[in-house]
């Protein structure tokens, strides 16, 4: 009978009481080493030892960081809502990130707060995200990592610690739990990816927003915001075509420097009524850009603006309109209440009135805003300054460089009818035009005023209709214009009889 093998089992006692025995040896020679530091420590001088060592954080760091390791391997980053050097800005890796987990772990989270948003398309959906307190996982590239939505701890007086600008203003941060051993999966391609992925992700839900500083907070300007909703776009706006696509060129030609900081500036000008608002729209449309509209007269000082202006995000467009009115030649600031003289204004030669209320931003202050700061705060801005009267504005306010651009949105002519008679009723051609052509040469009228008249306003109007109403107040603007001329003329001639030269 062959001998019996040896039994493969084995007492695991002795392994067992082994690794504890070199536990506790290392234990204690570390508790040794430590009573050995304190005990020399104070005797040593400080000189000798670097900065560190002299207060005894190196040993204390390893000896801690050895513990945690080995008691807890894990490792934490957290995002802040706010303060990640941002100033009251929402940090963007918290933002991305926020986005991020929406969209990719929502799924997994048991309590979920839901947003409006509106896709490209302009169709209203919500989206999701981890509400506070919820706890998350994320694969990537097989390891595990955890996301920890930690709400802001609420201030003494019972409202949320952070009042900085936002809706979110109860969230504080989150916080991204991973073994340590993925430390450098993590930093170099986990965060990465999460900040690139979060930020396709708030491109495609994004609201555009229309920002006014109308409001103020603890007696400064502030920024509000409202949906940004405009029908205009280069489609319906009538204007010379070759100067259309020059702008949409420009504009192209900005939007393709990606990753680049650029800005652009354009001054519109041209009378009430012309298409100023609706070409801004246009842009913003085009562009896809938040709006910024700066009422000046409600910001205090330079140092406000400034700060104003550092408080807008990139792809944007920021608009002073009638900039004539809310700033005078030599600094001083107009009160927008004070009206000045009407369109076209009786008296276009006439000086700009004199200002009745001073305020503290100045031109000079305004130029900084204009150029210098464009390159500290990065991204991609567009500037727009529209005005009634650019005669009236500083040269050195609209200089090229300064305004890029400078465009006349002016009176409707033909070409500008035709294509607002195409939008309005669908209209290529009709007996009417030429009456219309011909008028259009005489008269003045704006495209707003033409775009009213060629809207049916009763049930029964119809194209004819439309047209038969413009021509009509086309010749009764050419009557009236024809007798202010006469009016004019009566005006010069003295009660003798002769005729005063105007000045
Ligand atoms: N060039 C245009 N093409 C198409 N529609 C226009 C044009 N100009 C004006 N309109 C129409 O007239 C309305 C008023 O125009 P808009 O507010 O853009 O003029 P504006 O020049 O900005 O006037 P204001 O100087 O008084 O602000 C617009 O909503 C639009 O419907």
């Amino acid at each position: 009978m062959p001998p019996r093998p040896r039994t493969m089992s084995r007492d695991p006692t002795p392994a067992v009481s082994g690794i504890v025995e070199r536990f506790a040896g290392l234990w204690s020679a570390l508790a040794g080493a430590m009573l050995a530091w304190s005990m020399v420590r104070p005797y040593l001088p400080r000189h000798l030892l670097p900065d560190r060592l002299a207060g005894g954080s190196l040993l204390r760091c390893h000896a801690r960081s050895l513990l945690a390791g080995l008691l807890d391997p894990y490792l934490t980053v957290t995002l802040a809502e706010y303060g990640g050097g941002e100033g009251m800005r929402r940090g963007a890796a918290y933002e991305r990130a926020a986005a991020y987990l929406g969209a990719r772990c929502a799924r997994e989270a048991r309590t979920l707060r839901s947003e409006s948003a509106r896709d490209g398309g302009g169709r209203r959906r919500f989206v999701l995200r981890v509400d506070d307190g919820e706890e998350v996982a994320d694969e990537f590239r097989g390891a595990m990592v955890w996301w920890h939505a930690v709400p802001a701890p609420h201030h003494r007086h019972g409202g949320p610690r952070c009042d900085a600008p936002g809706e979110d203003a109860g969230r504080t941060y989150h916080r991204l739990v991973f073994h340590q051993r993925l430390r450098d999966l993590v930093v170099d391609s986990y965060l990465p990816h999460v900040c690139r992925e979060g930020r396709a992700i708030m491109e495609a839900n994004r609201r555009r927003k229309l920002f006014t500083n109308a409001g103020e907070r603890y007696g400064k300007s502030s920024w509000k915001h409202v949906a940004f909703k405009h029908p205009s776009t280069f489609a319906t706006l009538a204007m010379d075509p070759a100067k259309k696509r020059e702008i949409m060129d420009d504009l192209d030609a900005g939007r393709r420097r990606i990753g680049k900081a650029w800005k652009r500036g354009y001054l519109l000008y041209g009378p009430p009524g012309t298409g100023k608002s609706s070409m801004i729209a246009a842009m913003a449309n085009y562009l896809d850009y938040d709006i910024y509209d700066i009422e000046l007269t409600s910001v205090s000082t330079n140092t406000e603006l400034r700060r104003m202006f550092i408080d807008t995000k990139g792809k944007s467009i920021i608009v002073i309109e009638d900039i004539d009115c809310s700033l005078d030649l030599t600094g001083k600031r107009r009160s927008r209440q004070q009206p000045l003289p009407g369109p076209a204004d009786d008296d276009a030669d006439a000086p700009p009135p004199e200002p009745t209320s001073i305020g503290r931003v100045t031109l000079s202050g305004l130029l900084n805003f204009s150029d210098g700061l464009w390159s500290a705060c990065g991204g991609e801005r567009v500037i727009v300054f529209t005005t009634n009267h650019a005669e009236w504005l500083d040269p050195a306010l609209i200089r090229r460089g300064r305004m890029d651009k400078h465009i006349e949105m002016s009176y409707c002519c033909f070409e500008s009818f035709r294509f607002l008679a195409r939008n309005y009723l669908a209209l290529d051609a009709h007996p009417l035009f030429d009456d219309i052509r011909a008028q259009l040469q005489e008269v003045d009228i704006t495209p707003a005023n033409v775009a009213e008249l060629l809207t049916p306003k009763r049930a029964g109007d119809d194209e004819g209709s439309c047209l038969a109403g413009l021509v009509e107040a086309l010749r009764e603007a050419a009557a009236a214009a024809a007798a202010a001329t006469k009016n004019a003329t009566s005006n010069n001639i003295q009660e003798d009889g002769e005729v005063v030269e105007d000045e």
